[in-house]
């Protein structure tokens, strides 16, 4: 047997280099790069390795772990899971960092390779810096922090482990039906430590991502249940656009008059525009499609997981014979609300099904409902893109609130723009291609809502973990994917304060990210949430501490935005109208650089309602006479909702 002798480190980046994916016979490099963010327990073994021989790993310096693998994350999604870039930390705090972006990466089922340094497998010189000492037991690290959020996990605490340790990265990076993060612990020592690898280790591997193809049995089964029904709504999830199933969607929605809601990770499969398109459904969804799934007596949902915020707590459905089909890759999210199962990838299952209902000649008993309800909601959302703020007596979206400190934000940030108008005046102005990355807030609600995608996967949404943070490092990410498009992070205030280190990365990279920053002064969405459940604005607005009350119910904290950014080199714009919005806009475009556009909006101009329930815990026993009426109707609700 031939071999190489290598250090562990040295092996993995040869190893890293010879990894391929194949899908639909397209063949393409598996791991782009590698984020690091080097300190002891990467820097002498990783970080030799890549210095020496990096191979074709682009190699990139992240400025906050956890940003760096947001950012990893957001390329995958944006690969639709076929490409990659890695991450390595060093011990400790640093590998710590990463653990959101793992629960990010596996929530959302998105490939992240995470490889942290860990501490010596000798013990050699236990405590290192940076080791938390487990008393009663040696083998537990920070790093098993991971184990919570990673879909595999391993340490290599000998060099020869890391074969095995690979092929089984490799075996999760690569499985659609189950990838998320796979972290591998590097320990100091093991890694800088040499073997002689067999050279097979390093041959080139192919690994091939294959269409599961629906078993006979799974397709007369669920044949036999839309015969049976009469008002099918389709739920178009994110595992239509890994699985390029739009066109097969499209032609299924069209040739049996079936509509369809998209989820977040669905939404930009198929433009807003088609026909049978209801746009978002569930919590943050539309008028449209909750009004038709309130109705439907069979869902079909199409590579979706079926979260709180699609089925609305599982109260969005009220068909009192409505039942589900799910077409899913994954046995696990098929089986989801008792489901009839169709086990197979969409882009398969939807045409052997087609076949099948031409066959019998199946339509939906739909007459003009499809088409009533999408001209239902293109008015509504005419009427939000147009809701300016006029003074006295405005009745904001969210109303009964604060109602009180509008004209105070008014006074104190110079502008009336309302979240609403801004959003309408975005998805005017910015170029049909340019995609938009979310994650938190009330943005989330609103894009899902309001967005009108024009062409697909131009909405980019982490809403399987929300993570605040993930919209400026997730555009970095989102932009090293498709370099040639205008990418704009969409984040509140408080997602932009909690994480947005890698702006700087961005202009380092001279990647161009646009950033609209909606600065409401406030945690707005957490606001409405507890003000809509009978509590008082509580720690959630951004006001200094008031020496006579003792509270954080002082003035506004005023934060100029664009100044911190214009200090790390961003080019930056403050909106306060619309037409210094419209301008910065057209400008931004024409930057080679970074740019951030601080728009002040009105707090509680976000959008709200429409006919969904959101199961949050309330207070069951309270003094306060509003949270105990939020607790009756979080119970009446409960009672009109499935289950399980
Ligand atoms: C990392 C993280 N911490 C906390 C939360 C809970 N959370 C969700 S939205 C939100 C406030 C968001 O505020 P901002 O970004 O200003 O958006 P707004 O709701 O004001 O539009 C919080 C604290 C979260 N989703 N992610
Ligand atoms: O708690 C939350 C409420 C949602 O409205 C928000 O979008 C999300 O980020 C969250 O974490
Ligand atoms: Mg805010």
């Amino acid at each position: 047997m031939k071999t190489i002798r290598l250090t562990t480190a040295q092996a993995l980046v040869k190893f890293l280099n010879q990894q391929y994916v194949e899908f639909d016979g397209q063949r393409e490099r598996f791991v782009k790069g590698i984020f690091t963010i080097f300190g002891h327990g990467n820097v002498l073994g990783l970080g030799q390795a890549l210095e020496e021989d990096p191979g074709a790993l682009e190699v990139y310096q992240g400025r906050n772990e956890q940003g760096m693998a947001q950012a990893a994350v957001a390329f995958a999604k944006q690969k639709r899971r076929r490409q990659i870039i890695a991450c390595t930390s060093s011990v400790g705090p640093g590998a710590a960092n990463m653990v959101t972006a793992a629960a990010t990466a596996s929530a959302n089922q998105i490939p992240l390779l995470l490889l942290p340094g860990d501490t010596f497998a000798s013990r050699q010189p236990d405590p290192v810096l940076q080791q938390v000492e487990h008393r009663h037991d040696f083998t537990v690290t920070t790093n098993d922090a991971f184990r919570a959020v990673s879909k595999y996990w391993d340490r290599v605490s000998r060099p020869e482990q890391l074969m095995s340790a690979m092929l089984h990265a490799m075996r999760v990076l690569t499985d659609p039906a189950d990838t998320g993060a796979v972290t591998v612990c590097l320990p100091q020592d093991v890694q800088a430590e040499a073997y002689d690898f067999p050279e097979a280790f390093f041959q080139q591997r192919v690994h091939r991502i294959d269409r599961r193809v629906p078993t006979a049995a799974d397709l007369q089964q669920a044949v036999e249940l839309i015969k049976r029904k009469q008002r099918p709504l389709i739920i178009c999830g994110g595992g239509v656009r890994y699985a390029e199933a739009a066109d097969e969607l499209r032609r299924f929605a069209e040739k049996f008059h079936i509509p369809y809601g998209e989820t977040q990770a669905g939404k930009s499969a198929i433009e807003s525009e088609h026909a049978y398109n209801l746009g978002g459904i569930g919590v943050t969804g539309n008028l449209a499609a909750n009004l038709i799934a309130r109705d439907a007596d069979l869902v079909i949902g199409i590579g979706t997981r079926y979260t709180d915020f699609t089925t609305g707590s599982k109260q969005l459905f009220q068909h009192l014979a409505v039942e589900f089909l799910t077409i899913n890759v994954s046995p696990y999210d098929a089986c989801k609300l008792d489901a009839t199962k169709l086990v197979a990838d969409a882009k398969l299952a939807l045409p052997a099904l087609e076949a099948e209902l031409d066959r019998a000649g199946y339509r939906s008993a739909y007459t003009d409902q499809i088409a009533q309800v999408k001209q239902a909601w293109a008015d509504e959302l005419a009427r939000l893109r147009q809701i300016r703020y006029l003074g006295q007596g405005f009745v904001p979206e969210v109303a009964g609130h604060r109602d009180e400190v509008l004209p105070a934000f008014v006074e104190t940030f110079q502008s009336c723009l309302t979240q609403t108008e801004v959003i309408g005046l975005i998805n005017e102005l910015i170029n049909e291609d340019a995609i938009i990355v979310g994650a938190a807030g009330s943005l989330p609600g609103d894009l899902q809502r309001m967005w009108q995608s024009r062409r697909p996967h131009t909405y980019h949404m982490e809403y399987g973990y929300s993570c605040m943070g993930y919209e400026i490092a997730g555009a970095l990410g989102v932009k090293l994917a498709e370099p040639d498009k205008e990418v704009y992070a969409m984040a509140g205030d408080g997602s932009y304060l909690l994480l947005h280190s890698e702006l700087v990365t961005s202009l380092q990279e001279g990647q161009k990210i646009n950033v609209l920053l909606f600065d409401n002064a406030s945690f707005g969405c957490i606001n409405n949430l507890q003000m809509e459940n009978g509590m008082g604005s509580f720690a959630t607005e951004f006001r200094f501490r008031n020496p006579t009350s003792g509270k954080l119910d002082g003035g506004w904290m005023k934060i100029d935005f664009a100044q911190s950014a214009a200090g790390y080199g961003v080019k930056t714009y403050r909106a306060h109208t619309l037409e210094q919005l419209k301008e910065a806009l057209a400008d931004a475009k024409q930057q080679p650089c970074s740019t951030l556009i601080d728009i002040k909006v009105l707090p509680k101009t976000m959008t709200a309602g429409y006919e969904s329930w959101w199961h949050a815990g309330v207070a069951a026993v309270s003094g306060n006479s509003k949270v105990a009426e939020a607790y009756r109707h979080k119970e009446a609700k409960l009672k009109t909702a499935r289950k399980y």
